[in-house]
């Protein structure tokens, strides 16, 4: 995931309960400052053909349907190779574009190794994604095979009742589990923000997982009610910003679920920028999970380049 070999990637801290339960969060300023990101142009017009091509670098080009076929995976990876049509390419004077990675279910970790051969970093969901209600035996496993097949990264997702019944400690302890299962392989954490009811607890599981030593903290799986939101966000990276004041490691974040369109995409890259600076703006510490993004922004580069818009399905993504 990292190409920056001063990088130190985060490790189980402890569990700090005191710091936990005393985190608090104002829902109506998050609310105001949300507002306020959506309600004004957030890059100038000039650069946004540059913060679009940084946005295709942090997509987790998604699929996670019960569907999914090699094929399909296949097709993905292809794409996330050549994200953009090569006049869009020498338009923007560009050489090399990747998208961050590939994200897919287990099944899929060999057809997309088979056509990445090691050049993009394939994600896998993993722990009984999305509810992860199996066994801890059961998702320990899940991880080891996922990363024994090819994944370098793993997407895990919480159990949702530790948060809700306030068992941190089981919280962490999951965690670390996870951590140490995935060895060389970078952790995702994915909380399911649409499920745990409170920005204090995202707040709180967003540290208990930093504190667990996870790579990356993750809002959704895309499957819950609500998925990503900016309030959610702004909880998130300020809860990284923190840590990384506490303890000097970066923590990256990923955004996930019904992230669309490239405006959307904008206002994430701004969040990243303004809460965390530019050293959080690339693909070791941002990502974004989506399925359909890369379509629009896409889109929106060719109408930067031709001035002109073609229809959605000229872009559809496999
Ligand atoms: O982690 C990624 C999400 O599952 C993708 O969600 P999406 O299909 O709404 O873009």
């Amino acid at each position: 995931m990292t190409q920056n070999l001063d990088f130190k990637r985060n490790t189980a801290v402890g569990l700090d309960l005191g710091w936990v339960n005393s985190l608090q969060v104002n829902r109506n300023a998050a609310d105001r400052r949300a507002a306020s990101l959506a309600a004004r142009r957030t890059v100038k017009k000039e650069y946004q053909a540059a913060w679009l091509v940084r946005a295709i670098q942090c997509i987790d080009l998604t699929t996670l349907s019960g569907d999914d076929t090699p094929g399909r995976v296949e097709r993905l990876c292809r794409k996330a190779m050549r994200p953009l049509r090569s006049d869009l390419m020498a338009a923007l004077g560009l050489t090399e574009l990747t998208t961050g990675a590939v994200c897919v279910y287990h099944e899929m970790i060999k057809p997309a190794a088979h056509i990445l051969q090691g050049r993009l970093p394939i994600a896998a969901v993993s722990t009984a994604f999305p509810a992860g209600l199996s066994s801890l035996e059961t998702k320990i496993r899940e991880i080891e095979l996922s990363v024994a097949a090819g994944a370098s990264e793993i997407d895990i997702v919480i159990t949702r009742q530790h948060v809700l019944t306030g068992n941190w400690q089981a919280l962490y302890d999951e965690m670390v589990a996870y951590r140490q299962a995935c060895g060389d392989a970078h952790v995702k954490a994915i909380l399911a923000t649409g499920d745990l009811v409170t920005l204090e607890n995202v707040a709180k599981a967003s540290w208990v997982c930093m504190m667990a030593g996870a790579d990356f903290i993750k809002t959704s799986t895309g499957k819950e009610g609500v998925n990503a939101t900016i309030p959610v966000s702004l909880v998130m990276v300020r809860a990284i910003r923190e840590y990384y004041e506490r303890t000097g490691f970066m923590v990256g974040y990923k955004p996930a679920g019904g992230v669309s369109t490239a405006k959307a995409a904008l206002q994430y890259l701004t969040v990243m920028k303004e809460e965390l600076g530019n050293e959080w703006l690339q693909p070791h510490l941002f990502r974004i999970g989506a399925s359909s993004l890369l379509t629009d922004i896409e889109r929106q580069l060719e109408h930067y380049v031709t001035g002109s818009y073609s229809a959605a399905h000229r872009h559809a993504q496999p």
